[in-house]
């Protein structure tokens, strides 16, 4: 996607070779800054300080990273270490263990001498499926839009189509075109117009920060919201869909997504609203059912409740405490929709209820 008219992506290889180039995510909005990974624990800290951050760019960080972890000697016991050393930087979104184990079935079948450059081959086309699949889930978004539009009168720049999202599922999460945002690009590319609700998503305002970011960049209209406010917009009938990205679904379809989004999906539910969770299908654990009983949910810093950051009126990036210095803060970072209260997911393969998510991708190939 782009960034003041020039094309990017979040991730990408050093064309001299030998490390990767991410955007950090933790200076934006306010500075676009490039950071040069050169080793596995540069990726690892770029991965739990979410430098890159959301499940699929997780999963091709962690791809990457294992590229950058046997560069220096490429034993199956350095394919396994470095795997394990990944595993160990968020433990929510699914598509890092399923990047690892990928990378590690490739490597482990090749001659030691082969793997190195197999490892950065391989890490490239994970990255370009990661985008075709997002494409394809925002043409299937686009068709659920287009018979909302129809259905309910909206769709004109007078009437938009009022599509409310939490977090950051755009761009910035994947390798490019993202995944709840993918449909809403792809909308407003097709001329069906559209008005985005962002929640601010506290306590690291990925929607305020992130998603708001993106979506200006690309023209597209939006408000950014307190968290609380979307019940009421609801309430109001300003809300036409809900659309999140995910961490991890389980084969019976709950969703597990940054925290807040379950208390969206009951207001949803309460109010007739569709709710959907536009995902890939690395991001589903086909060896999960429960979601709330099995889902690892990450337990972050405090101080990311304790603080905030923002900039100064001279442009400075400032961290400020927003708690009385007594208070305890807990810091859980995401939550588990049950599938009952999601109305479709949306896929590279299509759309399906939860119940026939297992169906959509293992009885038709
Ligand atoms: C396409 S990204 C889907 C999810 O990863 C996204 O909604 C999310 O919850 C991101 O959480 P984050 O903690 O910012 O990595």
């Amino acid at each position: 996607m782009k960034i003041n008219q020039a094309f990017f992506r979040t991730i990408w290889p050093v064309v001299e070779g030998g490390a990767v180039e991410i955007i950090d995510q933790t200076q934006l909005p306010h500075r676009l800054h490039i950071v040069r990974i050169e080793n596995v624990e540069a990726m690892v800290h770029a991965i739990k300080h979410m430098q890159v951050r959301g499940a699929p760019l997780i999963g091709a960080a962690a791809a990457y990273g294992m590229a950058l972890g046997i560069a220096d000697g490429a034993l199956d016991g350095d394919v396994e270490r470095t795997g394990e050393v990944l595993l160990q930087s968020r433990p929510t979104a699914v598509n890092l263990r399923w990047a690892v184990q990928r990378m590690q079935r490739v490597l482990l079948a090749l001659p030691e001498e082969e793997r190195a450059v197999a490892a950065w081959r391989e890490a490239a086309v994970i990255c370009d499926e990661d985008v075709a699949l997002n494409q394809a889930i925002g043409q299937h978004g686009l068709s659920m839009l287009r018979a909302l539009a129809s259905a309910r009168g909206r769709g004109s720049a007078a009437q938009p189509l009022q599509i409310l999202t939490h977090c950051n599922a755009g761009w910035l999460a994947t390798v490019d075109w993202g995944t709840a945002l993918a449909p809403i690009y792809a909308a407003h590319e097709a001329g069906l117009a559209v008005h985005v609700w962002v929640d601010e998503t506290r306590p690291r305002n990925q929607g305020a920060a992130l998603t708001a970011w993106e979506l200006a960049q690309h023209g597209v209209p939006h408000t950014i919201i307190s968290d609380n406010a979307g019940g009421h917009l609801m309430q109001h009938g300003k809300v036409d869909c809900v659309i999140v990205g995910a961490d991890r679904v389980t084969a019976s379809g709950d969703v597990c997504n940054k925290i807040g989004t379950y208390l969206k999906a009951l207001a949803a539910h309460d109010n007739a609203v569709p709710f959907y969770a536009a995902v890939p299908s690395p991001t589903i654990d086909w060896s999960m059912q429960d979601g709330r009983r099995e889902i690892p949910i990450e337990e972050r810093d405090a101080d990311e409740v304790h603080y905030m950051q923002g900039v100064t009126a001279d442009g400075a990036v400032q961290r400020l405490r927003i708690t009385p210095p007594g208070s305890a803060a807990a810091n859980p970072a995401f939550d588990v929709t049950p599938a009952r209260l999601v109305t479709g997911i949306i896929t590279e393969r299509g759309i399906a209820s939860p119940a026939a998510l297992h169906a959509l991708f293992h009885t038709s190939d």
